[in-house]
């Protein structure tokens, strides 16, 4: 199915999209602790953040109303240098942004999969929708845990699934990975997908012309608002 088409935000350089989009998902965090009283943040890993989480730490608002949590993690403690949450405590959760909650993705457990129960209850209890979720992209075409090659991949973007955390194995993954599923992510109000470089460029223009979709075009597509794609070289 194709979807709406997504809506591209370019920039000159890195720093200024780091700028700008601190500014809108600080104007979406305050619109929503204004509306409902709270606001609900999910952030991705990866290397592509961190201009954006330092702009984003220093934004004034009421950050003690804000639930930050991931959209995926790697199924390792936070004491390893490949966790998500280490990554986004030590460069989002700082300076204004060090009085927001952060929700964890990874809980100790004997297997992935119960770890992702764990996670899926935990978060139950969380304000849905996210009022924004920031996604990023591999060179392959996931987004989120969304592997091409993980099993059951279909299952993970279910869009009628009750699930709001899943467990995902994947060969190209690296380790056993927790994820957001597709309707979490979808429904947030504002869906952004954060890519730098030539080479993301064309894989993202790539599979929005393709027949056969890559995870990061389920996603747009699914998604019930335009997807805000965030680019610099
Ligand atoms: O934990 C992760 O790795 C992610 O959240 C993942 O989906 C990431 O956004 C892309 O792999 C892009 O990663 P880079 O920003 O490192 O290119």
């Amino acid at each position: 199915m194709a979807g709406i088409a997504p809506h591209w935000n370019e920039f000159e350089t890195r720093d200024a999209l780091a700028a700008s989009l601190a500014d809108v998902v600080a104007e979406v965090l305050r619109t929503a602790i204004s509306r409902r009283g709270e606001a609900f943040l999910a952030v991705s890993g990866g290397s592509t953040p961190g201009r954006f989480f330092a702009a984003l730490s220093r934004e004034e608002l009421d950050w003690g109303k804000v639930t930050v949590t991931l959209v995926d993690e790697r199924f390792v403690p936070e004491t390893s240098s490949r966790s998500n949450a280490s990554l986004a405590k030590a460069n989002l959760l700082q300076n204004a942004a060090s009085a927001a909650r952060f929700a964890p993705l990874f809980h100790e457990a004997t297997t992935v999969e119960d770890g992702a129960h764990l996670a899926d209850s935990a978060l139950k209890t969380l304000p849905w929708p996210l009022d924004a979720a920031i996604l990023g992209m591999g060179g392959d075409g996931h987004t989120a845990s969304f592997f091409p090659d993980a099993q059951s991949l279909d299952v993970l973007l279910d869009p009628a699934s009750t699930r709001i955390v899943m467990p995902v194995h994947a060969q190209t993954a690296g380790e056993p990975r927790l994820t957001l599923t597709l309707p979490a992510l979808v429904n947030a109000g504002l869906v952004v997908i954060h890519i730098e470089g030539a080479e993301k460029r064309n894989v993202i223009e790539a599979a929005l012309a393709a027949e056969e979709p890559l995870p990061i075009r389920t996603v747009i597509d699914r998604a019930p608002r335009a997807a805000e794609i965030y680019w610099a070289p």
